[in-house]
């Protein structure tokens, strides 16, 4: 893993987390074994569909983006790669939230993964797969930090943890460039 040093934040980023063909067969695999979800958000006082697919899988009920998930038992390609995030991260996760972007006009607004569930300094594992896109990070308070852009290469692996969430956002804005679709899988853990 390298370390990505950034003011207020700890995040190490390994961009060959996965070889090109696991990451590629991995792809496959959760493109067909998840049980894919078209959520909607509720903005402005009108029910519109999320920009993405979701998924959620774990122990534990879990609410996000004010949308209440019940646990979901592990299926078999999780929890391989649940084990590989673990031993790689040195963190233990339950729960995991898939996102699925179809295209580039798919994308997920600015946000902290800072629901009290996870914790007060929650260790975040994010694995992407498929196309890549670029991840951006910007500081809450200090307007004299610039944004930090990340592009997540297919079978990358990024760790978020310790103050991160307190001082940072980070969204995966929509893109004009064509893309190809995109998995991400982010490996939480959520208090009892
Ligand atoms: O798709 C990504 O890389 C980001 C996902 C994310 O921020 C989240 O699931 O909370
Ligand atoms: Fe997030």
């Amino acid at each position: 893993m390298q370390t990505l040093d950034i003011p207020d934040a700890e995040l190490y980023y390994d961009p060959h987390f996965l070889k090109q063909e696991e990451a590629d067969a991995y792809f496959l695999r959760l493109e067909r074994e998840i049980s894919w979800q078209q959520e909607s958000i509720r903005m402005f006082g009108k029910e519109l569909p999320m920009p993405r697919l979701t998924a959620w899988y774990g122990d534990k009920a879990y609410t996000y983006s004010g949308l209440y998930n019940a646990p979901k038992p592990w299926v078999p390609v999780l929890q391989e790669l649940k084990d590989r995030v673990e031993q790689a991260s040195g963190h233990i996760y339950n729960s995991v939230l898939l996102n699925f972007y179809r295209h580039g006009n798919d994308s997920m607004g600015w946000h902290a993964d800072d629901e009290a569930a996870l914790g007060d300094e929650p260790a975040i594992a994010s694995l992407s797969l498929g196309g890549e896109r670029r991840f951006s990070l910007k500081h809450r308070a200090r307007q004299d930090l610039k944004p930090v852009h990340i592009t997540l290469a297919h079978g990358s692996l990024l760790l978020m943890q310790g103050p991160t969430q307190h001082h940072w956002l980070h969204h995966i804005p929509k893109t004009k460039r064509p893309v190809q679709p995109r998995i991400n899988l982010t490996f939480r853990r959520v208090k009892a």
